[in-house]
């Protein structure tokens, strides 16, 4: 799969997100993109997926099956999981037997049963690993998928990531907690400044030169990028709702929790705070 002059904006007289990215995707490969808030991840990720065409540029020689977990699952229709997994299945054509396994796999079998709207942000991230991992991807493409899932999860999302890059599959996950960090052979994207600047692991077939040294794109030309506009982002409208149990260490058995405080601006305060819940912290906020 390759990525040739891709350029992205959101509106014709927006800002460019992305400007003149050249990737090359091989089978086998398992890829972490990195890069600060607002730098363009998701916005790169919705582009190998296929959900939104570039505004210049094309990418060529995208596989057949693609899998898709964007950053905040859309819990907002009117389904239990389970009714929600059978008509994702039957869309895929695919048996609902596999759909369960996967639910057995990814520690979900107990929101089966649950409407979509009740669900957290980690369990809302499941179904949508599940949805996306039904039909054998040949590309597979997670946004964000560790915020907010519960350790055995975590612990197993990496060893699926492994076997869909052993029989060929792309994996592409953007990983603001670097889960992957140490990933075997993952290659490394990051996203900066409207640029993708790509760092080879051992997988590779291509794009590393010998000494795995970085090689950069073109950075955005001088009239080009403008500061990310952070409320803009598409999560922003499926925020969690506050959380409402008192804010307090919890004791007892388990990991020994602290507060800390964090003194942000208020601009970014909504921003911010949503980002620590998607991974699962406690946040309260005082003005
Ligand atoms: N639907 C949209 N309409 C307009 N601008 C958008 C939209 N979605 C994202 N943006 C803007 O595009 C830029 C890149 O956003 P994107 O969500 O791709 O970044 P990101 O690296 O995934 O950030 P984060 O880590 O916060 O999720 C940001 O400036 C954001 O405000």
């Amino acid at each position: 799969m390759r990525l040739s002059s891709v350029s992205f904006r959101y509106s014709r007289r927006g800002p460019w997100v992305l400007r003149d990215v050249e990737l090359t995707l091989d089978p086998g490969s398992v890829i972490e993109v990195t890069g600060r808030n607002g730098a363009g991840k998701s916005t790169l990720l919705r582009l190998l997926a296929g959900i939104m065409p570039t505004s210049r540029g094309t990418i060529a020689g995208r596989p057949g099956v693609v899998g898709y977990a964007p950053d905040v699952f859309p819990v907002g229709q009117p389904f239990t999981v389970i009714g929600y997994l059978e008509h994702m299945s039957r869309i895929r054509g695919v048996s609902l037997a596999s759909t369960e396994e996967l639910a057995v796999r990814l520690n979900a079998t107990h929101l089966l049963g649950q409407p979509l709207g009740d669900l957290s942000k980690g369990s809302a991230q499941k179904v949508g690993l599940i949805q996306s991992l039904m039909a054998p991807p040949d590309l597979l493409i997670l946004d964000e998928p560790f915020a907010g899932l519960d350790q055995q999860t975590r612990a197993e999302l990496p060893l699926i990531i492994d076997e869909i890059a052993a029989s060929g599959g792309i994996v592409v996950v953007s990983d603001h907690q670097n889960q992957l960090q140490n990933f075997p052979g993952a290659d490394h994207w990051l996203v900066e400044d409207g640029a993708v600047t790509s760092r080879s692991g051992e997988r590779s077939q291509v794009s590393a030169p010998p000494d795995g040294a970085e090689t950069r794109q073109a950075p955005p030309s001088p009239d080009g990028m403008e500061t990310p506009r952070p409320s803009a982002s598409p999560s922003q409208g499926d925020r969690q709702p506050p959380i409402s149990q008192p804010f307090a260490p919890q004791s007892g058995e388990g990991a020994r929790q602290v507060v800390i405080e964090v003194l942000v601006d208020a601009d970014d305060a909504d921003e911010i705070e949503q980002k620590l819940r998607a991974d699962g912290y406690l946040t309260r906020r005082t003005s």
